[in-house]
């Protein structure tokens, strides 16, 4: 897998992540869903240089003008509820893609174990097609990995792209064993640990939450 972290060079990429982990900003939950929503914009267009292009003629009112397109078997798959901001962002560029919605979440057996757990999944078949995964957080890497064993039943895309927005290295690594060598990971920022909750530190906290309020466990 191929990780292509976006933080190795200075944009305004920078200040969209420092707001979504500033305390003092990410509290304000329409700028945070904004910000997620706009680094998926800019992750979506720099995967975007990466597909298949092919040249197709345009009609203007005044002729005609060649213009290269790219293809358009895109699947989006947010893992659902973090993903949602995530997910708009990639489809305000790749507005005709397909689209999967998955559920996982940390069921928690104490404190610091828990297992998680895939419950929901809509999608159309992914054979053959591009599939962008995409979750803000990659931590320990079980979402991703337990997400892409769910999807098998879909079938098998060409291609798997994965973005991110901050990942934990060792949940990279996690990611790295189980997907196809072909796969893509783009990522905003990447942070050296987890804590013993599983938690990325600095990290941001918990991305669900600060997008939607905090939910009762269960
Ligand atoms: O790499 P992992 O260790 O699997 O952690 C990352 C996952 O944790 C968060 O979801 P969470 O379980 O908090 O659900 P939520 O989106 O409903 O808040 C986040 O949105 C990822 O899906
Ligand atoms: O740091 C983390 C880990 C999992 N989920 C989050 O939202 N944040
Ligand atoms: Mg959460």
């Amino acid at each position: 897998m191929q990780v292509i972290n976006l933080q190795t060079q200075n944009s305004i990429l920078n200040k969209f992540i420092a707001e979504i982990r500033d305390v003092s900003v990410q509290h304000d939950k329409m700028r945070f869903r904004r910000n997620i929503e706009r680094i998926g914009e800019i992750i979506g267009y720099e995967l975007s240089k990466e597909l298949h292009y092919k040249e197709e003629a345009i009609t203007t009112p005044l002729g005609t003008t060649n213009v290269n397109l790219p293809q358009q078997d895109i699947v989006i798959c947010s893992i659902l509820r973090a993903g949602l901001p995530l997910h708009n962002g990639l489809l305000n560029y790749f507005d005709d893609a397909e689209n999967t919605f998955i559920s996982a979440y940390r069921h928690h057996i104490t404190e610091t174990e828990f297992e998680v757990k895939v419950e929901y999944l809509a999608s159309p078949s992914l054979e053959g097609k591009t599939l962008i995964l995409a979750d803000p957080m990659l931590a320990t890497g079980s979402s991703f990995v337990n997400v892409l064993n769910a999807l098998k039943a879909m079938g098998t895309p060409k291609k798997i792209h994965l973005v991110s927005v901050i990942g934990a290295q060792p949940g990279i690594d996690y990611v790295n064993e189980h997907f196809p060598d072909s796969s893509k990971l783009w990522i905003a920022t990447v942070d050296d640990q987890l804590n013993e909750k599983g938690y990325i530190v600095p990290g941001l906290g918990d991305a669900g939450d600060l997008c939607f309020g905090s939910k009762l466990q269960h």
